[in-house]
């Protein structure tokens, strides 16, 4: 991970604008929804920024573009040299492999080896309290396991931006907390951190800054 300055940008937003396709059905024309329009702000290294926005106000879209994964019909995000993975609790798992084995992988579109992966391993076994259903296939998991086990993986396999979409509100009460509790030390530390959240209480708790859209 990289260290530095708290004051370093390190991804800028200009202006940003992206659209959606919306097809009507075979007979009608589609026409284009505009999810994000004209967003400019700065990310710094080492800050903990909250997303905040009604449902559809465009936090995931906003987080996918930061993230590379969608590029932005208007404006752009320049990258200073940082790697940013994005996680969600929905995507990214393959059923049939084991939690161990979607570690490996989600570490690897990380940038880290197997290896590098295999190395943290029990510290993610540990903390997201798998056991052995680290070696079952995802698809046996409750929405609750799946998102201990990208929560951990996210923690133990920090990206230098860390793009959080609501994976704080799930899971039950014990783990929500610890959850929290291990993201207060990410934000203490030099992580760069976004986090999109309905809930502006826990923005207001976790959180250095908020972007409101
Ligand atoms: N692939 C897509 N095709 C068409 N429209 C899309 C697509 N993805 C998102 N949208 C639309 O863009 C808008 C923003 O969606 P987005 O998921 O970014 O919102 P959000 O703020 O994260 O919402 P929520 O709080 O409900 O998760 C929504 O109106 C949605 O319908």
């Amino acid at each position: 991970m990289m260290s530095g300055q708290k004051d370093d940008v390190i991804i800028s937003l200009r202006d940003v604008g992206v659209r959606f396709k919306r097809r009507k059905g075979l007979f009608r024309k589609p026409d284009y929804y505009q999810a994000l329009e004209g967003i400019s702000f700065d990310i710094y290294r080492g800050e903990t920024l909250g997303i905040v926005g009604r449902n559809g106000a465009g936090k995931s879209t906003l987080l996918k573009v930061i993230a590379g994964i969608i590029q932005p019909d208007s404006g752009e995000v320049i990258n200073h040299g940082v790697t940013a993975s994005l996680l969600t609790l929905q995507a990214g798992f393959d059923g049939e492999l084991p939690g161990t084995d979607n570690a490996i992988v989600g570490g690897m579109l990380m940038g880290y080896t197997r290896k590098q992966v295999e190395a943290r391993m029990d510290d993610i076994r540990e903390f997201s309290e798998l056991g052995d259903f680290m070696e079952q296939p995802v698809k046996t998991y409750s929405s609750g396991m799946r998102s201990r086990l990208g929560f951990s993986v996210a923690m133990y396999l920090s990206p230098d931006v860390l793009l959080l979409d609501e994976v704080l509100s799930v899971g039950d009460k014990e783990f929500k907390q610890k959850a929290e509790a291990e993201m207060m030390k990410k934000i203490h530390s030099d992580q760069t951190v976004l986090l999109v959240s309905h809930s502006e209480s826990q923005v207001e708790r976790v959180c250095e800054r908020k972007i409101a859209l």
